[in-house]
C-alpha cells in the first residue's frame, strides 16, 4: 500500500500542536439523500452494529437505509438551523471557543479544529491539512465525555487507519474519557443551577444518556458504568437525595434489548405516578443535536404530556457554555502537559535559533 506524499519541509519550520475535538458527525443537508450517505457510512461502521458483516449488509441495505433514510430526514427538518445542523455548529463554536481560551491562558501555537467521525469535515481531511500546516503534536479529544467501544474507540480506529498510510506520524495523544473530570460535571452543575435559577426546579431530575446494546455492556463495555458514575457525581454536585433523580437510556435502535431504563416509558410512568414536573438533562451529549432537540425534546416530551405530565423542561446541552469551554480548556491542559505549548525565554530563543540554523542547512541543500 503506498503512503501518503508527505508535505514539503523546510528544516527549522516551527512545529505546531493541536486539538482535534471530534464529535459523531451529521449529514450535510436534511435531505433523504443526504442523510441515507450518512448512515450507510455510520452504521456499517463495525464498532456500531456488532452483527456478522453480510448478514449486515442484506439488513441495512434492504431495510435500513430505504426505509429510516426519510423519516430520519424529517426529523432532522425539524431541528436544521440557518447555519446547519446543530450538532455540527455547536462543535465548531465549542472549538474556536477553544482555540481562543487556550490562546488567552497563554499557550501559543495550539490550533483547534474539528472533525467528524462520519460525513464532513472528516478525520483524514482534517489530519492531512494539520500536516500541511507542520502541526507535530495532536490531541485527539472526542465529544463523548463517557467511553465506549461504540464511540470513541470508532473515533480511534479511523485515526490509526489514516496513519497507516502516512510516513511521518505526529505525536499522538488520544482522549480516553472525561466522564468523571471535575471540569466536566462543574459544567454540568452550573448548567443545572442556571435552569432552575430561571425557570425553577421541578419535582425530578431526569438523566438521559444514549442507549447502546445490553449485551455490548456484557461483554465488557464500561459505558453504563461511565454514565451512572457521572450521574452520581452531578447529582452530589447538586446535593440531590437518590430520590430526587433519575438516570435513564434513550435512542434504541433495533429490536435488541438496550440498557435500561429507557427514557420515554420512564417518563410517561412518572407522569401516571402524579410527578406533575420534570427536568430532563442530557449529559452525555456535549452538544445539542437531533438525539436531544428533537427526540427529548419532542418526542419524550409529548410522550410525558400525554400520559398526564403537567411541566416538562428541557435543560440544553453544554454548547458553548463558558463553564464549558472552560471545562475544555482543563482537560486539553492535562493532555498538553509537556508539549512547548507555553514557552520560557529560553525556549523562545532556541526556538527562533533553531529557525535561523535551518534556513542556512536549507540554503546549504539548495532547499
Ligand atoms: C453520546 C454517545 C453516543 C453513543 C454511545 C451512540 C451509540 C449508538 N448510536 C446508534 C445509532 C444512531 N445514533 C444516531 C444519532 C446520534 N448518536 C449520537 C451519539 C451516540 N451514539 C449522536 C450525538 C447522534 C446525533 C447526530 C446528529 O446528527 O445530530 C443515529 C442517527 C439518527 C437517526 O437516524 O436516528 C443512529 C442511527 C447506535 C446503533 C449506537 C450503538 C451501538
Ligand atoms: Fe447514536
Ligand atoms: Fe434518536
Amino acid at each position: 500500500m503506498p503512503f501518503r506524499k508527505e508535505p514539503p519541509f523546510t528544516h527549522g519550520t516551527v512545529t505546531g500542536n493541536a486539538i482535534v475535538l471530534v464529535n459523531l458527525g451529521t449529514p450535510d443537508e436534511p435531505t433523504r439523500k443526504a442523510v441515507r450517505r450518512y448512515l450507510k457510512q455510520f452504521l456499517a461502521d463495525p464498532r456500531v452494529v456488532e452483527i456478522p458483516a453480510m448478514v449486515w449488509w442484506f439488513i441495512l441495505h434492504l431495510f435500513i437505509l430505504p426505509f429510516r433514510s426519510g423519516k430520519s430526514a424529517a426529523k432532522y427538518r425539524s431541528i436544521w438551523t440557518r447555519d446547519g445542523s446543530p450538532l455540527k455548529v455547536h462543535t465548531e463554536k465549542q472549538a474556536a471557543l477553544l482555540g481562543k481560551m487556550l490562546a488567552e491562558r497563554g499557550h501559543e501555537g495550539v490550533k483547534v479544529v474539528m472533525a467528524m467521525r462520519y460525513g464532513s469535515p472528516s478525520l483524514p481531511e482534517v489530519l492531512d491539512q494539520l500536516k500541511e500546516e507542520h502541526c507535530q503534536r495532536i490531541v485527539v479529544l472526542p465529544a463523548y465525555p463517557q467511553y465506549s467501544g461504540t464511540t470513541t474507540a470508532s473515533v480511534w480506529d479511523a485515526i490509526y487507519a489514516h496513519y497507516a498510510r502516512v510516513r511521518n506520524i505526529p505525536e499522538l495523544r488520544l482522549v480516553r474519557h472525561y466522564h468523571d473530570h471535575e471540569s466536566y460535571i462543574e459544567a454540568l452543575r452550573e448548567r443545572v443551577e442556571t435552569y432552575w435559577d430561571t425557570h425553577g426546579r421541578g419535582d425530578k431530575l431526569v438523566m438521559s444518556f444514549h442507549g447502546i446494546p445490553k449485551r455490548t455492556l456484557m461483554l465488557g463495555d464500561p459505558y453504563f458504568c461511565e454514565c451512572q458514575k457521572s450521574a452520581r457525581l452531578l447529582a452530589a454536585s447538586l446535593g440531590m437525595g437518590a430520590d430526587e433523580y433519575i438516570v435513564t437510556f434513550q435512542s434504541r435502535f433495533g429490536k435488541a434489548e438496550w440498557l435500561q431504563p429507557y427514557t420515554a416509558p420512564t417518563v410517561q410512568e412518572l407522569a401516571q405516578q402524579g410527578v406533575g414536573r420534570i427536568d430532563v438533562i442530557c449529559p452525555g451529549f456535549t452538544s445539542d443535536c437531533l438525539e436531544t432537540l428533537e427526540e427529548i425534546n419532542m418526542e419524550v416530551r409529548h410522550d410525558f404530556e400525554a400520559a398526564g405530565g403537567k411541566e416538562f423542561h428541557y435543560i440544553p446541552c453544554l454548547n458553548d457554555s463558558p463553564a464549558w469551554i472552560t471545562g475544555l480548556a482543563e482537560i486539553a491542559e492535562q493532555h498538553l502537559i509537556g508539549w512547548p505549548t507555553i514557552l520560557t525565554p529560553a525556549q523562545r530563543a532556541a526556538q527562533k535559533r533553531d529557525a535561523q540554523v535551518g534556513a542556512q542547512h536549507a540554503a546549504q541543500l539548495g532547499a
